[in-house]
Protein backbone atom coordinates (compact mmCIF):
# COMPACT_ATOMS: atom_id res chain seq x y z
CA UNK A 1 0.00 0.00 0.00
CA UNK A 2 1.17 3.63 -0.73
CA UNK A 3 2.72 5.58 2.00
CA UNK A 4 -0.06 9.01 2.53
CA UNK A 5 1.57 12.18 0.85
CA UNK A 6 3.60 13.73 3.38
CA UNK A 7 2.14 17.95 4.00
CA UNK A 8 6.00 20.25 4.74
CA UNK A 9 4.70 23.97 5.96
CA UNK A 10 7.76 26.77 5.91
CA UNK A 11 6.60 29.26 8.61
CA UNK A 12 4.58 29.16 12.09
CA UNK A 13 2.59 32.34 11.80
CA UNK A 14 -0.83 32.61 12.16
CA UNK A 15 -1.71 31.08 8.79
CA UNK A 16 0.89 29.05 8.24
CA UNK A 17 0.10 27.31 11.57
CA UNK A 18 -3.80 26.99 10.50
CA UNK A 19 -2.60 25.94 6.66
CA UNK A 20 -0.81 23.06 9.02
CA UNK A 21 -3.56 22.19 11.24
CA UNK A 22 -6.00 21.95 8.05
CA UNK A 23 -3.26 19.58 6.58
CA UNK A 24 -2.80 17.69 9.71
CA UNK A 25 -6.43 16.54 9.51
CA UNK A 26 -5.99 15.25 5.71
CA UNK A 27 -2.28 13.56 5.97
CA UNK A 28 0.81 13.62 7.63
CA UNK A 29 2.12 17.58 8.27
CA UNK A 30 5.18 18.87 9.79
CA UNK A 31 5.16 22.43 10.36
CA UNK A 32 9.01 24.24 10.53
CA UNK A 33 9.52 27.16 12.96
CA UNK A 34 12.89 29.30 12.69
CA UNK A 35 11.75 29.55 16.42
CA UNK A 36 12.40 26.19 18.64
CA UNK A 37 10.36 27.58 21.11
CA UNK A 38 7.93 27.80 18.77
CA UNK A 39 8.65 24.21 17.07
CA UNK A 40 8.59 22.40 20.84
CA UNK A 41 5.11 24.43 21.83
CA UNK A 42 3.54 23.24 19.03
CA UNK A 43 4.97 19.59 19.27
CA UNK A 44 4.37 19.11 22.41
CA UNK A 45 1.58 21.15 23.68
CA UNK A 46 -0.17 21.53 20.53
CA UNK A 47 -0.68 25.04 20.78
CA UNK A 48 1.09 28.06 19.06
CA UNK A 49 0.49 31.06 22.09
CA UNK A 50 1.91 33.57 20.03
CA UNK A 51 0.28 33.66 16.85
CA UNK A 52 -3.03 31.54 17.34
CA UNK A 53 -3.68 32.25 21.20
CA UNK A 54 -4.95 29.05 23.36
CA UNK A 55 -6.87 27.42 20.36
CA UNK A 56 -5.91 23.61 20.22
CA UNK A 57 -3.98 22.32 17.00
CA UNK A 58 -4.92 18.90 15.62
CA UNK A 59 -2.61 16.24 18.35
CA UNK A 60 -0.86 14.86 14.91
CA UNK A 61 1.06 17.62 13.66
CA UNK A 62 4.29 17.47 14.08
CA UNK A 63 6.82 20.84 14.36
CA UNK A 64 10.78 21.20 13.78
CA UNK A 65 12.88 24.04 13.98
CA UNK A 66 15.10 22.12 11.82
CA UNK A 67 14.88 23.20 8.19
CA UNK A 68 16.56 20.35 6.36
CA UNK A 69 14.85 17.62 7.93
CA UNK A 70 11.65 19.78 6.85
CA UNK A 71 12.84 19.77 2.96
CA UNK A 72 14.06 16.11 3.32
CA UNK A 73 10.51 15.48 4.09
CA UNK A 74 8.18 16.82 1.98
CA UNK A 75 5.81 15.05 -0.92
CA UNK A 76 4.64 18.83 -0.77
CA UNK A 77 6.04 21.99 0.25
CA UNK A 78 4.16 24.91 1.82
CA UNK A 79 5.89 28.04 1.60
CA UNK A 80 3.93 29.88 4.74
CA UNK A 81 6.48 32.23 5.58
CA UNK A 82 6.05 36.80 4.55
CA UNK A 83 7.01 37.10 1.12
CA UNK A 84 9.92 39.38 2.02
CA UNK A 85 11.46 36.13 3.89
CA UNK A 86 11.02 33.35 0.97
CA UNK A 87 13.87 33.82 -0.76
CA UNK A 88 16.35 33.47 1.92
CA UNK A 89 14.21 30.38 3.32
CA UNK A 90 14.20 28.40 0.14
CA UNK A 91 17.90 29.30 -0.11
CA UNK A 92 19.11 27.04 2.42
CA UNK A 93 17.15 24.06 1.15
CA UNK A 94 17.69 24.97 -2.71
CA UNK A 95 19.25 21.50 -3.38
CA UNK A 96 17.16 19.51 -0.35
CA UNK A 97 13.75 18.68 -2.10
CA UNK A 98 12.99 15.88 -4.17
CA UNK A 99 12.53 16.59 -7.34
CA UNK A 100 9.11 17.35 -8.95
CA UNK A 101 7.73 17.55 -5.17
CA UNK A 102 4.63 21.03 -5.85
CA UNK A 103 5.32 23.75 -4.33
CA UNK A 104 2.24 26.06 -2.61
CA UNK A 105 3.11 29.94 -1.85
CA UNK A 106 0.67 31.60 0.72
CA UNK A 107 2.38 34.55 0.54
CA UNK A 108 0.50 37.75 -0.31
CA UNK A 109 3.29 39.92 -0.90
CA UNK A 110 6.13 41.01 -3.50
CA UNK A 111 9.95 40.60 -2.83
CA UNK A 112 11.22 43.94 -2.38
CA UNK A 113 13.82 45.31 -5.07
CA UNK A 114 13.12 42.28 -7.28
CA UNK A 115 8.99 42.87 -7.23
CA UNK A 116 8.91 39.55 -7.86
CA UNK A 117 5.53 37.55 -6.64
CA UNK A 118 5.96 34.88 -4.56
CA UNK A 119 5.54 31.83 -6.97
CA UNK A 120 7.96 33.41 -8.79
CA UNK A 121 10.80 33.60 -6.53
CA UNK A 122 10.12 29.79 -5.41
CA UNK A 123 10.16 29.10 -9.17
CA UNK A 124 14.29 30.73 -8.80
CA UNK A 125 14.85 29.16 -6.14
CA UNK A 126 14.21 25.92 -6.66
CA UNK A 127 13.76 25.55 -10.57
CA UNK A 128 12.10 22.60 -12.03
CA UNK A 129 9.05 22.12 -9.54
CA UNK A 130 5.38 22.53 -10.45
CA UNK A 131 4.55 26.15 -8.28
CA UNK A 132 1.45 27.28 -7.34
CA UNK A 133 -0.68 28.91 -4.57
CA UNK A 134 -3.35 28.78 -2.41
CA UNK A 135 -4.87 32.00 -0.93
CA UNK A 136 -8.72 33.68 -0.74
CA UNK A 137 -10.61 35.03 1.98
CA UNK A 138 -8.84 33.23 5.03
CA UNK A 139 -8.74 35.36 8.27
CA UNK A 140 -6.49 33.10 10.01
CA UNK A 141 -8.21 32.74 13.52
CA UNK A 142 -11.68 32.02 12.03
CA UNK A 143 -10.47 29.24 10.17
CA UNK A 144 -8.53 27.98 12.88
CA UNK A 145 -11.62 28.18 14.48
CA UNK A 146 -13.10 25.94 12.24
CA UNK A 147 -15.72 28.10 10.81
CA UNK A 148 -16.79 27.77 7.30
CA UNK A 149 -14.68 29.35 4.58
CA UNK A 150 -12.81 28.85 0.92
CA UNK A 151 -9.90 29.17 -0.57
CA UNK A 152 -8.33 28.40 -4.25
CA UNK A 153 -5.42 26.24 -5.46
CA UNK A 154 -4.20 27.95 -8.34
CA UNK A 155 -1.42 25.82 -10.48
CA UNK A 156 -1.06 26.49 -14.17
CA UNK A 157 -1.32 22.86 -14.47
CA UNK A 158 -4.88 22.00 -13.45
CA UNK A 159 -4.40 18.45 -12.60
CA UNK A 160 -1.81 19.38 -9.99
CA UNK A 161 -3.97 21.52 -8.04
CA UNK A 162 -6.49 18.97 -8.41
CA UNK A 163 -4.09 16.22 -6.35
CA UNK A 164 -3.53 18.95 -3.92
CA UNK A 165 -7.23 20.37 -3.20
CA UNK A 166 -7.83 17.47 -1.45
CA UNK A 167 -5.10 17.89 1.11
CA UNK A 168 -6.37 21.04 2.69
CA UNK A 169 -10.33 20.67 2.42
CA UNK A 170 -12.51 19.79 5.04
CA UNK A 171 -16.61 20.08 5.33
CA UNK A 172 -15.77 23.84 6.48
CA UNK A 173 -12.70 24.54 4.13
CA UNK A 174 -13.73 24.64 0.25
CA UNK A 175 -11.04 24.44 -1.88
CA UNK A 176 -11.44 25.74 -5.33
CA UNK A 177 -8.71 25.13 -8.06
CA UNK A 178 -8.02 28.02 -10.89
CA UNK A 179 -4.93 27.76 -13.28
CA UNK A 180 -4.82 31.61 -13.33
CA UNK A 181 -1.58 31.57 -11.38
CA UNK A 182 -0.97 35.36 -12.02
CA UNK A 183 -4.46 36.46 -11.54
CA UNK A 184 -5.34 34.99 -7.98
CA UNK A 185 -1.77 35.76 -6.44
CA UNK A 186 -2.41 39.61 -7.84
CA UNK A 187 -5.40 39.40 -5.86
CA UNK A 188 -4.02 38.61 -2.97
CA UNK A 189 -1.49 41.14 -3.08
CA UNK A 190 -3.35 44.34 -4.18
CA UNK A 191 -6.20 44.04 -1.72
CA UNK A 192 -4.06 44.21 0.89
CA UNK A 193 -3.32 48.19 -0.22
CA UNK A 194 -7.07 48.60 -0.23
CA UNK A 195 -7.55 47.04 2.88
CA UNK A 196 -5.13 50.03 4.64
CA UNK A 197 -7.14 52.30 2.50
CA UNK A 198 -10.86 51.03 4.45
CA UNK A 199 -8.89 51.08 7.50
CA UNK A 200 -7.94 54.73 7.13
CA UNK A 201 -11.71 54.94 6.46
CA UNK A 202 -12.66 53.17 9.17
CA UNK A 203 -10.52 55.44 11.88
CA UNK A 204 -11.49 58.74 9.80
CA UNK A 205 -15.05 57.29 10.39
CA UNK A 206 -16.21 57.84 6.81
CA UNK A 207 -19.61 56.54 5.92
CA UNK A 208 -20.71 53.15 4.51
CA UNK A 209 -21.12 54.87 1.08
CA UNK A 210 -17.58 55.55 1.12
CA UNK A 211 -16.78 51.96 2.32
CA UNK A 212 -18.41 51.18 -0.69
CA UNK A 213 -16.34 53.27 -3.06
CA UNK A 214 -12.92 52.23 -1.46
CA UNK A 215 -14.14 48.48 -1.84
CA UNK A 216 -15.85 48.99 -5.25
CA UNK A 217 -12.84 51.09 -6.96
CA UNK A 218 -10.01 49.08 -5.42
CA UNK A 219 -11.55 45.78 -6.82
CA UNK A 220 -11.20 48.06 -10.17
CA UNK A 221 -7.41 49.13 -10.22
CA UNK A 222 -6.95 45.62 -8.72
CA UNK A 223 -8.33 44.42 -12.27
CA UNK A 224 -6.62 46.91 -14.48
CA UNK A 225 -3.48 45.97 -13.53
CA UNK A 226 -4.24 42.52 -13.45
CA UNK A 227 -5.27 42.42 -16.73
CA UNK A 228 -2.29 45.25 -18.25
CA UNK A 229 -0.22 42.55 -16.57
CA UNK A 230 -1.93 39.30 -18.20
CA UNK A 231 -3.68 38.19 -16.12
CA UNK A 232 -7.67 37.02 -16.60
CA UNK A 233 -10.10 39.75 -15.06
CA UNK A 234 -12.62 37.79 -14.19
CA UNK A 235 -10.27 36.00 -11.74
CA UNK A 236 -10.73 39.18 -9.93
CA UNK A 237 -14.67 38.56 -9.38
CA UNK A 238 -13.72 35.43 -7.33
CA UNK A 239 -12.48 34.10 -4.02
CA UNK A 240 -8.73 35.53 -4.78
CA UNK A 241 -10.05 38.54 -5.72
CA UNK A 242 -12.68 39.90 -4.48
CA UNK A 243 -13.61 37.36 -2.15
CA UNK A 244 -10.11 38.25 -0.24
CA UNK A 245 -11.20 42.03 -0.84
CA UNK A 246 -14.19 42.15 1.17
CA UNK A 247 -12.67 40.02 4.07
CA UNK A 248 -9.52 41.86 4.39
CA UNK A 249 -10.65 45.22 4.13
CA UNK A 250 -14.33 44.22 6.61
CA UNK A 251 -12.78 42.20 9.23
CA UNK A 252 -11.60 44.17 11.88
CA UNK A 253 -8.87 41.01 12.95
CA UNK A 254 -7.15 42.36 9.19
CA UNK A 255 -3.70 43.17 9.96
CA UNK A 256 -3.69 45.34 6.66
CA UNK A 257 -6.79 47.26 7.71
CA UNK A 258 -5.39 47.81 11.56
CA UNK A 259 -2.56 49.49 9.99
CA UNK A 260 -4.95 51.82 8.13
CA UNK A 261 -6.85 52.22 11.60
CA UNK A 262 -3.70 52.72 13.82
CA UNK A 263 -2.53 55.28 11.18
CA UNK A 264 -5.80 57.37 10.78
CA UNK A 265 -5.68 57.21 14.60
CA UNK A 266 -2.12 59.66 14.59
CA UNK A 267 0.38 56.79 15.17
CA UNK A 268 3.38 56.89 12.59
CA UNK A 269 3.75 53.45 10.61
CA UNK A 270 6.89 52.58 12.46
CA UNK A 271 4.60 52.33 15.60
CA UNK A 272 1.46 51.06 14.26
CA UNK A 273 3.75 48.26 12.66
CA UNK A 274 5.45 47.91 16.33
CA UNK A 275 1.92 47.88 18.04
CA UNK A 276 0.76 45.22 14.90
CA UNK A 277 3.36 42.89 15.69
CA UNK A 278 2.55 40.69 12.79
CA UNK A 279 3.15 40.90 9.45
CA UNK A 280 1.33 43.18 7.31
CA UNK A 281 2.16 42.60 3.76
CA UNK A 282 0.42 45.91 2.18
CA UNK A 283 3.18 48.55 3.90
CA UNK A 284 5.88 46.84 1.78
CA UNK A 285 3.95 46.06 -1.14
CA UNK A 286 2.39 49.44 -1.57
CA UNK A 287 5.82 51.29 -3.21
CA UNK A 288 6.56 48.72 -5.37
CA UNK A 289 2.79 48.23 -6.67
CA UNK A 290 3.20 51.93 -7.56
CA UNK A 291 5.83 50.76 -9.50
CA UNK A 292 4.34 48.71 -11.44
CA UNK A 293 1.61 50.69 -12.04
CA UNK A 294 3.90 53.08 -13.07
CA UNK A 295 5.51 51.41 -15.70
CA UNK A 296 2.33 50.19 -17.04
CA UNK A 297 0.56 53.05 -17.39
CA UNK A 298 -2.25 51.79 -15.13
CA UNK A 299 -4.31 54.52 -12.97
CA UNK A 300 -4.02 53.51 -9.52
CA UNK A 301 -5.36 56.51 -7.41
CA UNK A 302 -6.16 54.98 -4.13
CA UNK A 303 -3.10 52.58 -4.01
CA UNK A 304 -1.61 55.99 -5.19
CA UNK A 305 -2.63 57.45 -1.52
CA UNK A 306 -2.21 54.52 0.23
CA UNK A 307 1.98 54.84 -0.94
CA UNK A 308 1.92 58.36 -0.45
CA UNK A 309 0.24 57.81 3.51
CA UNK A 310 2.74 54.93 4.20
CA UNK A 311 5.70 56.92 2.65
CA UNK A 312 5.17 59.54 5.19
CA UNK A 313 4.36 62.28 2.81
CA UNK A 314 0.42 62.54 3.14
CA UNK A 315 -1.48 62.15 6.42
CA UNK A 316 -4.66 59.55 5.57
CA UNK A 317 -6.83 62.50 6.14
CA UNK A 318 -5.32 63.98 3.16
CA UNK A 319 -5.55 60.87 1.28
CA UNK A 320 -8.77 60.82 1.41
CA UNK A 321 -8.86 64.81 0.32
CA UNK A 322 -6.89 63.08 -2.41
CA UNK A 323 -9.15 61.11 -3.40
CA UNK A 324 -11.90 63.73 -4.08
CA UNK A 325 -9.76 65.15 -6.91
CA UNK A 326 -9.59 62.06 -8.40
CA UNK A 327 -11.76 62.54 -11.93
CA UNK A 328 -14.27 60.24 -12.44
CA UNK A 329 -14.25 58.37 -15.91
CA UNK A 330 -16.41 55.99 -17.56
CA UNK A 331 -17.12 52.77 -15.16
CA UNK A 332 -17.28 50.38 -18.15
CA UNK A 333 -13.58 50.89 -18.80
CA UNK A 334 -11.83 48.65 -16.68
CA UNK A 335 -8.17 49.32 -18.86
N1 LIG B 1 -2.82 35.53 8.80
C1 LIG B 1 -3.71 35.44 7.83
O1 LIG B 1 -4.92 35.54 8.10
C2 LIG B 1 -3.27 35.17 6.44
C3 LIG B 1 -1.98 35.45 6.03
N2 LIG B 1 -1.60 35.22 4.74
C4 LIG B 1 -0.25 35.49 4.28
O2 LIG B 1 0.60 34.48 4.80
C5 LIG B 1 1.94 34.98 4.91
C6 LIG B 1 2.45 34.65 6.30
O3 LIG B 1 1.68 35.43 7.16
P1 LIG B 1 1.24 35.08 8.64
O4 LIG B 1 1.36 33.65 8.98
O5 LIG B 1 -0.07 35.72 8.83
O6 LIG B 1 2.35 35.95 9.41
P2 LIG B 1 2.56 36.20 10.95
O7 LIG B 1 2.91 37.62 11.11
O8 LIG B 1 1.42 35.63 11.71
O9 LIG B 1 3.86 35.30 11.21
C7 LIG B 1 5.02 35.46 10.44
C8 LIG B 1 5.78 34.15 10.49
O10 LIG B 1 6.88 34.24 9.59
C9 LIG B 1 8.08 34.02 10.33
N3 LIG B 1 9.12 34.86 9.77
C10 LIG B 1 9.17 36.20 9.72
N4 LIG B 1 10.31 36.59 9.12
C11 LIG B 1 10.98 35.45 8.79
C12 LIG B 1 12.23 35.20 8.18
N5 LIG B 1 13.00 36.23 7.77
N6 LIG B 1 12.60 33.92 7.98
C13 LIG B 1 11.83 32.90 8.40
N7 LIG B 1 10.63 33.08 9.02
C14 LIG B 1 10.22 34.35 9.20
C15 LIG B 1 7.75 34.43 11.76
O11 LIG B 1 8.65 33.81 12.64
P3 LIG B 1 8.88 34.40 14.13
O12 LIG B 1 7.63 34.10 14.89
O13 LIG B 1 10.06 33.63 14.60
O14 LIG B 1 9.14 35.88 14.00
C16 LIG B 1 6.34 33.86 11.87
O15 LIG B 1 6.38 32.47 12.06
C17 LIG B 1 1.85 36.48 4.61
O16 LIG B 1 2.28 36.73 3.31
C18 LIG B 1 0.36 36.79 4.75
O17 LIG B 1 -0.03 37.87 3.92
C19 LIG B 1 -2.48 34.69 3.83
C20 LIG B 1 -3.76 34.37 4.20
C21 LIG B 1 -4.26 34.61 5.53
O1 LIG C 1 -5.03 37.65 3.68
C1 LIG C 1 -5.72 37.64 4.66
C2 LIG C 1 -7.09 37.11 4.67
O2 LIG C 1 -7.38 36.42 3.51
C3 LIG C 1 -5.19 38.20 5.92
O3 LIG C 1 -5.16 39.57 5.82
P1 LIG C 1 -4.22 40.40 6.78
O4 LIG C 1 -2.81 40.05 6.44
O5 LIG C 1 -4.57 41.84 6.50
O6 LIG C 1 -4.57 40.01 8.18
Amino acid sequence: MARPVRVVVLGSGSWGTTVAGLSARNTPTLLWSRNPDTAREIDEEHRNTRYLGERTLPANLRATSDLLEAAHEADVLVVGVPSHAVRATLAEISNEVRAWVPILSLAKGLEPGTRLRPTEVIGECLPGHPVGLLAGPNIAGEVADGMAAAAVVATADERVAAALQPLFASKVFRVYRNTDVLGCELGGVLKNIVAIAAGMAEGLRVGDNTRAMVLTRGLAEMTRLGEVMGANPRTFAGLTGMGDLIATCTSPASRNRRIGEALASGLTLDEAVARLGQVAEGVKTAPTVMELAREHDVEMPIAAEVEAVVAGRRSPADAYRGLRRVTPGNEEDVV
